[in-house]
């Protein structure tokens, strides 16, 4: 039975890093179902780090980690998490149709050797037509560009019907069109009720699709809250530094989907590791 009420994803004091070394540290964090939070923060902030941490891509060095209410070294059920990797496109080389590599996605609900079932077939079908890409299933993935590559990899990620979609920089390095299209087809996620969690530093991209705002700053949780309170905490800097940064202007929007924070494509915000806004519980 899915409980929506427990968090899905739930840290305390955890730390993630290499090698049994810490880069990211003292992290408190409940991500609750329906969420849609951007993680935001300076490059080498530790924003992948944490995220693939959480996925056990990288070390779990210390503290507590839940994925569904179960202890992250006992949780079983992969597949509720999906995963889009960063700077990720598909290889050149790669032969393989669209429709393809979308059905790896159903490859761990199979068994090995057993053929794609309807239902898969179905899902597939709904995964790509959910990115807008239903019309290129038999495209040869070699064809497509940038921007349709990283829609085929969330549409793999979503054929795999996950609970919580975990993306790093899914704008990242594409085109402006594409990045709108890509934010398009984040807001229309959102409103199926995935919970998201989206590493990037084009905020600007997904405004109106945010719920929440984490930020990473030198290893540590620096903010948590609303996009409008991390709008206000902008502007709160950007006045007391005398400093003047495009999208200030933004800052005292009432509305709390709004996104009007730096891209970090701006600059970093303010260097100093502290917690404001809130933990959320
Ligand atoms: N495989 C690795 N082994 C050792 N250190 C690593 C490894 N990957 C990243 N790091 C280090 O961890 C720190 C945080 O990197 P991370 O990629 O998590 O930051 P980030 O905030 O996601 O950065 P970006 O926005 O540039 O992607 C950096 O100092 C980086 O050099």
């Amino acid at each position: 039975m899915k409980d929506d009420s427990e968090p899905v994803i739930r840290l305390r004091s955890a730390a993630f890093g290499y090698e049994g070394r810490a880069v990211v540290s003292d992290v408190d964090l409940d991500i609750n179902h329906g969420e849609i939070i951007a993680v935001l923060g300076p490059n080498g902030s530790g924003k992948s780090t944490l995220m693939r941490g959480v996925l056990g891509l990288n070390d779990h060095v210390s503290g507590e980690v839940e994925l569904f209410g179960t202890p992250a070294a006992a949780f079983k059920e992969r597949t509720r998490i999906g995963y889009v990797p960063q700077r990720h496109t598909l290889s050149g080389s790669v032969r393989a149709t669209v429709e393809e590599i979308v059905e790896v996605g159903r490859l761990p609900h199979r068994r090995w050797f057993q053929r794609a079932s309807a239902e898969d077939r179905r899902l597939v079908a709904a995964a790509l037509a959910e990115v807008g890409l239903g019309d290129r299933a038999l495209a040869d993935v070699s064809t497509l560009s940038g921007g349709q590559h990283r829609r085929v990899l969330i549409a793999r990620a979503l054929a795999a019907q996950p609970d919580v979609l975990v993306m790093d920089e899914p704008t990242a390095g594409v085109d402006t069109a594409s990045q709108e299209v890509l934010a398009e087809v984040l807001q229309s996620l959102a409103a199926t009720g995935v919970t998201m969690v989206i590493v990037t530093h084009e905020i600007e991209a997904l405004r109106g699709v945010i719920t929440r705002v984490v930020e990473v700053t030198h290893g540590h949780i620096s903010f948590d809250g609303t996009p409008g309170e991390y709008g206000q905490r902008f502007a709160r800097t950007i006045s007391d530094d005398h400093l003047h940064v495009p999208g200030a202007h933004d800052a005292h929007h009432d509305d709390e989907h709004q996104v009007p924070g730096p891209s970090y494509a701006v600059g970093p915000l303010d260097p100093s590791p502290r917690h404001e806004g809130g933990r959320r519980g």
